[in-house]
């Protein structure tokens, strides 16, 4: 494609130049390229721009300060992940008709996957991406929460020509930051909450929750089309960036919630919103009504009626690993769990607290080379609400895995440590008795324990299952 088509724009480049792919990874550059030499987090891509030309890149996208001498031309642009981000949607061509983002601290798989399923209901064709990768009509295993520009732009593409017209996407503030979703053309964005994480990228809360708020003020302004609940954490913030949004929950007014009569599999809900709903949902835990309503918002402002996207929601399936009941343990469910930071921690014991009239009890631990301070309070988080914590190990990465076990019961004084993930599962499901629950919290659906720079085959499924066979 000419240089003209993709980015007509950028200054100092010639429009007739013929671009037949674009990467931001030198070692993915192939003859005709164009290569984006950015400046990431462990590397400036500037000092690739040469092994990019060797391998036949015809023009280098930089920074406009960046130091590039090579003999194919350099454009420049002041925001060249947002310019990738562009030209690889140019060059991909066509994206499903409805694309909705969801992002938030906690909760954006869950939205992602209940909007699948509710545009799915309405008749769609539809996927959500996330996470636990690409599922609904195509299913394809996940990489990051929020993909790479290029790899974003390519998928969209194939998803189009397979038929695919909807989709549900989580919007990570890694990647809202890092403009993987800046060529992507969304009808509606919505907000979960906020809450602490990630603060080994971002410098202060206030930048984490600026950088959510990207998704509102430049990606999807539209604040017809965002949604919302005025009662979640963080809340204020994204009102004020998209004044007018579609709000739900108790004090919404799009989709409002009437009354909540819980019961040990779910709630019945009222709803008002085009009309007055009633519906059961069949899933625990407030913090589900919460991002059903969010998913049902994201698919009523983008076109489904109201009551067609409530009536969905009496089908709907829990992602997995997100308080997924695996099995039971002398009559104790026992729960798989995703939640790695606090108000996680939480929400998953709050949805359990008043149904356990035995002991709930917790095997936690926190991720290595990740924000070490939200440690103690995922530990104090776990010790407010559960009876018994034992404490062990979830992907320690590079780091000294005994050093993030202390930091998490620096936070949880009184828990038990287990070092091994499988041993901690198995103790924890052997002193479970009749009313008693479990919940495995941190690794939902991952099936490795990431330690040092191997990946060890590992699911809290399997273990649990183990345990229970054990008995
Ligand atoms: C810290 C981070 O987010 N890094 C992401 C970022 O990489 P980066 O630009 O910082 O990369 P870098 O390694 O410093 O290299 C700089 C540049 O040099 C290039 N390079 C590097 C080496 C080389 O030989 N040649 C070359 O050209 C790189 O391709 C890059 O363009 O951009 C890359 C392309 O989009 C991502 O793959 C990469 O994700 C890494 C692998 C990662 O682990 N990210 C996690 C933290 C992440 O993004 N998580 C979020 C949130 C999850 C959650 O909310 O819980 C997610 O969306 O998954
Ligand atoms: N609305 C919510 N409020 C608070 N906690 C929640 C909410 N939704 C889910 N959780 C908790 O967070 C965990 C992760 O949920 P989910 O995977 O949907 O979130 P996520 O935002 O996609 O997380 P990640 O950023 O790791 O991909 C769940 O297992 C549950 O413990
Ligand atoms: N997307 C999150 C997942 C964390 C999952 C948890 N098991 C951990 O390793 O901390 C991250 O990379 O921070
Ligand atoms: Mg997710």
């Amino acid at each position: 494609m000419r240089l003209g088509d993709i980015a007509p724009d950028l200054r100092g480049a010639d429009p007739s130049l013929d671009i037949v792919g674009v990467t931001a990874d030198s070692r993915q550059v192939a003859p005709g390229m164009l290569f984006a030499a950015l400046k990431g987090a462990k590397f400036d891509g500037t000092r690739f721009a040469a092994d990019a030309v060797a391998a036949g890149a015809v023009a280098i996208l930089a920074a406009e300060d960046a130091g590039i001498d090579v003999a194919v031309p350099v454009l420049r642009d002041p925001d060249p992940r947002r310019r990738l981000a562009l030209m690889a949607a140019a060059l991909a061509g066509s994206q499903p008709e409805v694309i909705v983002a969801v992002t938030g601290t906690a909760g954006k798989t869950s939205v992602a996957e209940f909007t699948r399923q509710i545009f799915a209901a309405a008749g769609h064709t539809a996927v959500s991406i996330g996470t636990i990768g690409i599922r609904g009509a195509v299913d394809v295993p996940g990489g990051l929460t929020t993909p790479d520009p290029v790899a974003l732009a390519k998928e969209l593409a194939d998803l189009a020509g397979a038929g695919v017209t909807h989709v549900a996407l989580e919007a990570s503030s890694h990647g809202i930051d890092q403009r993987r979703l800046d060529g992507v053309r969304l009808t509606a964005a919505a907000f979960t909450n906020i809450g602490r994480d990630h603060l080994d990228y971002h410098a202060t809360p206030e930048a984490y929750l600026k950088a959510k708020l990207r998704l509102f003020e430049t990606l999807q302004p539209d604040a017809a089309r965002t949604v919302v609940n005025p009662d979640a954490p963080g809340a204020g913030a994204v009102l004020a960036a998209a004044p007018g949004a579609f709000t739900v929950g108790r004090h919404g007014t799009g989709l409002t919630l009437v009354s909540t009569e819980r019961h040990p599999g779910g709630a019945r809900l009222v709803l008002e919103g085009e009309g007055r709903h009633e519906v059961d949902l069949p899933l625990i835990g407030d913090f589900q009504i919460d991002n059903a309503l969010v998913a049902a918002g994201l698919a009523i402002v983008s076109g489904v009626p109201a009551a067609e996207a409530v009536a969905a929601l009496a089908s709907l399936k829990g992602a997995p690993g997100r308080l997924e009941l695996v099995g039971r343990a002398h009559g104790a469910p026992v729960f798989v769990d995703y939640a790695h930071k606090p108000d996680a921690i939480s929400a998953a014991l709050a949805a359990l607290r008043s149904d356990v009239p035995g002991r709930l009890v917790i095997v936690v631990g926190a991720g290595g080379d990740r924000d070490p301070g939200k440690r103690p309070l995922m530990g104090a988080a776990a010790a407010a609400i559960a009876d018994v914590v034992i404490v062990t190990d979830d992907n320690p990465r590079t780091e000294d895995p005994a050093r993030i076990r202390a930091a998490v019961l620096a936070g949880a004084p009184d828990a038990t440590e287990i070092a091994d993930r499988g041993e901690a599962i198995a103790t924890a499901v052997a002193m479970l008795r009749e009313g008693d629950a479990l919940v495995v919290a941190g690794k939902g659906h991952e099936e490795g324990q990431y330690v040092g720079d191997r990946v060890i085959p590992f699911s809290d499924h399997s273990a649990v299952k183990a345990a229970i066979a054990a008995l």
